[in-house]
């Protein structure tokens, strides 16, 4: 068997050309979403995701707000950017790119954000309404799979799902958006505390893989037509990206989200979307999404 791709790519751009036309509405109706970014640093994996933020926001209509602050920025320094990212018109909705220097607090950084503007989904606000099952902004790799996995097809409504990894960004909040009534899925958390992965594993329909060891997921831990996600991002030698998942997977699977070109894009467009749903929401708008 060699496993279909889910492509990521193709994905984000349907999913970008239906923002665009709902980007102009707002913007007829005197409404212009801005996008806000903090980098702290200069990390160029971390520069690279923020620049390609912006890259998508110019492709849709939505506003751009870029700031900075080098590595040696104390937490108050990046406490008074936050502040004036929630107190901006122009930026309705904003990001903290992650991860923050070592001995900055980042939770301090996210629970201080105006939970209106939270455009990642990772506000401990955000988190507590998933938890409760309030609508509001989604975190946004892991809604990115599930708009990934449903544009493919694959059925998510009572699949066994092993999430690897408890990372704030993917594999703490996965499970939380899989279980939803809406996306219905009985899910395994597995983490470097899991005594037997490969048992955990070979049991799952859909398999995420985000625990950032290179080839973790071997072709016989995988049910053959299994769907495997590699959200996981090691870099070799050259700086080329390693995942989570061992190439010849594809051959057991019957799906596969390469990395790069799979969760990635997704993660991009989610974002899109919920720089979008805040300023329609802030516009008293609501949302179609
Ligand atoms: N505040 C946040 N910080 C981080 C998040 C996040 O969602 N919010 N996630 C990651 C980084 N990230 C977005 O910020 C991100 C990662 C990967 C991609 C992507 O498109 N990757 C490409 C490959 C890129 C390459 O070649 O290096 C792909 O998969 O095709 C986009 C965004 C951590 N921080």
């Amino acid at each position: 068997m060699t496993a279909q791709i889910l492509d990521g790519k193709a994905t984000a751009a349907a999913i970008k050309s239906d923002l665009t036309a709902r980007v102009a509405a707002l913007k007829a109706k005197g409404v212009t979403p801005g996008l806000g970014t903090l980098l702290v640093g200069d990390d160029p994996g971390s520069r690279w995701y923020v620049n390609g933020k912006h890259r998508d926001c110019a492709q849709v209509g939505i506003a751009s707000i870029q700031r900075e602050l080098p590595a040696t920025a104390s937490q108050e320094e990046i406490e008074a950017v936050v502040r004036e990212l929630n107190d901006n018109p122009e930026c309705t909705g904003y990001i903290v790119q992650l991860p923050l220097p070592k001995g900055i607090d980042a939770n301090r950084v996210l629970e201080l954000m105006d939970p209106l503007k939270d455009a990642d989904g990772l506000h401990p606000m955000s988190l507590g309404r998933l938890v409760l099952g309030v609508e509001g902004p989604l975190p946004c790799t892991p809604y990115g799979i599930v708009q990934l996995l449903r544009h493919h097809g694959v059925e998510i409504n009572g699949a066994n799902v092993v999430v690897v990894g408890r990372g704030i960004t993917i594999g703490r909040p996965m499970p939380l958006v899989l279980t939803r009534k809406s996306e219905n899925a009985t899910v395994t958390q597995c983490h470097t505390g899991t005594r037997d992965l490969s048992a955990h594993l070979r049991q799952a329909d859909i398999i995420v893989a985000a625990a950032g060891v290179p080839h973790l997921i071997k072709p016989e831990d995988v049910k053959p037509g299994a769907a495997v996600l590699d959200v996981g991002v090691s870099r070799d030698e050259d700086g080329k990206i390693v995942g989570d998942v061992h190439p010849g997977v594809a051959e057991v699977a019957g799906w596969v989200a390469p990395n790069p070109g799979g969760v990635g894009p997704m993660t991009r467009a989610q974002l899109l979307v919920n720089v979008v749903e805040a300023a329609e929401r802030a516009a008293g708008l609501g949302t179609t999404g």
